[in-house]
């Protein structure tokens, strides 16, 4: 295969100084092009960013194919310099060479530099780097694909940083390119919280005074942020269709921020792109399908903002792109499994293989917002996630196809149960060797995920999958996002109500993996219990049972907590922390029972103050999965009968 049929991905760059880019783009590269360095057709858009420049859109150019390139290992750096050789930093690329020529003549030159090996993801999703924005993709010009070939490539999204204390850390980097995926043909694609300790005996919850056990847990914040001054506004945009299935406890989404999306892929003859743009002023992002017109408004933007380009335009116009995606037809629908807020759930089988899989339908909530802002962002980006994961503890995007009314379906790998669904037909809770064997899948999980930078955002019980193989993995990336220094503001409406950090409830606007930690605290009691831990009404209720639980925090316990937006309000005080009550070390009365280190674990994921919340990575090395009974292996957690 030529390299000029092949389809790469452009990546953009947090903004940070002098970068630039934004955003990461599917490209295509085109044959038509003079030698040398081939145009990859489309138009690269960009968010316009003050004190950065306008970047409204850019040409991407790659070299031919030198053969015997040796993808993805043998991966060349490349390097993006604007027009007057400033070196923007390094990218990597699955292809020789790519050029992208933006505004003002930014290109991509081969270094010659090779990265080393790196890890964890296949490749690098994307850096979203847009706070709280309405973010569509255009349906005009559309084109959609996915990787499906889950070879592991050195990630190129991640290098090392120095973070405030003087620790290296591994970052999101800046500067992207994604990699390309070469395919087959017609393969698509595609107190209380008195801290940890939060502890108050249970032989003397009465007494009056809560134990203050300080314990250092890492602390979240400072150990992975900056300092997180820089108050940027949120620019939020609500979601104009919502569902109105929100299932009891959860919260709507109300954000749409993030951005966007991977998804690259390439084929013999076409395949799928997206592009990234902004839509003038109002800051509407959207990624456009298929091939990139030029639109002349954008060219206008261009000619007055940007130095005059130094490329050719493209001149490859409306390829349909979905051309490059298998048909949903390829498969058989069984049953429906789910229909949730953004997605319908269906059982099938590859008509081919007789592979049983999950096929989760994108929902289009309204038709004309799609006409008009295009693919839900919440499903680029879990596509976009999901696709660049590769973890036994998420579940895997096998490829995305489309039916003949452009929907748009992520084929998974099927699972058999959700944990919710589960727990409901149980008749007894699980033992504590089970849960300590699901807890430690669900933690490497979320430990893979925070290595990567990535919030979940939505942890709960009905996103986390079991199978028959008593493999637990974790699904649902809608609201997932990319996070990084330095911390940026981001909305607080995530996470289902019930599973939802307490500063998240008070409307902190800076939060971090700590959220998803708590929920997983959640998660554990209700493995435990069988039933969930906090069940509120609404927010201001679900405050309540909290405190009524853990106590109500105070600014002694929290550093910071009356600092939050929803501190004001009146409490009731709750002084004690009796959540050992809801876990005794011993009961006959069926509660269910958790040993001191078990409890200890429990306190820690729920713990008030984020920064001594404890991290996924010190929970998996706490003594509860040392101690008897040992957590069970998966092959012998029990199985349940399928659900239909
Ligand atoms: N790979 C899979 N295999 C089997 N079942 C799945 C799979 N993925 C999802 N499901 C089922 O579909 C349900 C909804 O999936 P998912 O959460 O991804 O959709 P959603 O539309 O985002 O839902 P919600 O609105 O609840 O967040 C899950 O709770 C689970 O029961």
């Amino acid at each position: 295969m030529a390299a000029q049929d092949r389809w790469i991905v452009l990546s953009c760059v947090p903004s940070s100084g002098c970068a630039i880019f934004n955003y990461l783009s599917f490209i295509e590269v085109r044959s038509d092009q003079p030698k040398g360095a081939q145009q990859i057709s489309g138009r690269v858009d960009f968010p316009r960013r003050s004190g950065v420049g306008k970047l409204n859109r850019g040409l991407a150019y790659a070299a031919p194919d030198k053969s015997g390139y040796n993808y993805p290992s043998n991966g060349k750096n490349l390097v993006a310099q604007n027009k007057n050789g400033y070196n923007l930093g390094p990218r990597r690329c699955g292809l020789e060479e790519v050029v992208r020529v933006k505004n003002g003549g930014t290109r991509f030159v081969d270094d010659g530099v090779r990265q080393p090996p790196q890890k964890k993801r296949k490749f690098s999703p994307i850096v979203w780097d847009i706070e709280e924005k309405e973010v569509r993709i255009s349906s005009r010009n559309r084109v959609v694909s996915t990787p499906t070939t889950l070879s592991s490539p050195p990630s190129p999204c991640t290098s090392s940083i120095v973070s405030d204390e003087g620790v290296t850390k591994h970052s999101v980097s800046a500067n992207l390119i994604e990699e390309v995926q070469h395919l087959p043909p017609k393969s698509s694609v595609f107190g209380f919280a008195a801290v940890s300790g939060q502890q108050c005996p249970d032989d003397e919850p009465e007494q009056g005074l809560v134990r203050k056990e300080i314990v250092q847990a890492p602390n979240i914040f400072t150990s992975r942020w900056s300092s997180d001054s820089d108050d940027e506004d949120v620019s939020r945009s609500e979601e104009k269709s919502r569902s109105s299935s929100l299932e009891s406890g959860e919260c709507e989404r109300d954000d749409l921020e993030g951005d966007l999306i991977v998804l690259n892929q390439s084929n013999e003859r076409s395949s799928c792109v997206l592009s990234a743009c902004e839509d003038g002023d109002m800051e509407c992002q959207s990624v456009s399908y298929g091939v990139m017109d030029i639109d002349d408004k954008r060219e206008e933007d261009v000619a007055v903002d940007q130095p005059e380009l130094d490329v050719e335009e493209p001149t490859g116009r409306g390829v349909n792109m979905l051309l490059g995606c298998r048909s949903v037809f390829e498969y058989a629908k069984l049953n429906k499994i789910s229909e949730g807020t953004y997605g319908i759930v269906y059982r099938a089988r590859d008509k081919k293989t007789g592979e049983i899989v999950a096929l989760k339908k994108v929902k289009i909530l309204d038709r004309r917002d799609f006409e008009e802002y295009g693919f839900p962002l919440t499903s680029l980006r879990e596509i976009n996630i999901l696709a660049s994961f590769d973890h036994p503890s998420i579940v895997k995007v096998k490829e995305v196809v489309v039916d003949d009314h452009e929907n748009v379906y992520m084929v998974m790998e099927y699972m058999q149960h959700d944990f919710k669904g589960l727990m409901e037909s149980m008749k007894h809770p699980f033992s504590t060797s089970d849960v300590k064997c699901l807890m430690l899948q669900l933690l490497e999980g979320v430990k893979y995920l925070h290595d990567n930078w990535v919030l979940h955002r939505d942890m709960k019980t009905s996103n986390l999958l079991l199978n028959n193989q008593g493999e637990l993995k974790i699904c649902d990336f809608g609201m997932a996002r990319q996070y990084g220094s330095p911390l940026k503001p981001y909305t607080t409406k995530v996470v289902t109500q019930w599973y939802r950090a307490p500063e998240l409830l008070l409307g902190a606007k800076k939060y971090s993996t700590a959220v998803d930690m708590w929920s997983v605290g959640c998660i554990m009691a209700e493995l435990l219990a069988k039933e969930p831990l906090f069940k509120g009404t609404s927010e201001i209720d679900q405050l309540r049972k909290i405190f009524d639980t853990l106590g109500t925090p105070s600014e002694k316990i929290w550093a910071g907590f009356s600092q939050l937006p929803g501190a004001k309000a009146n409490y009731s005080k709750q002084l004690y922390n009796l959540l050992r009550r809801k876990f005794p070390a011993a009961s006959f009365t069926g509660s269910p029972v958790l040993s001191d280190a078990g409890f200890d674990l429990l306190n820690r994921l729920l713990t008030y103050d984020p920064e001594k919340r404890i991290t996924a990575d010190d929970a998996l090395n706490h003594d509860w999965f040392h101690e008897l009974p040992l957590p069970k292996s998966k092959e012998f957690l029990p199985t349940f009968p399928p659900k239909m």
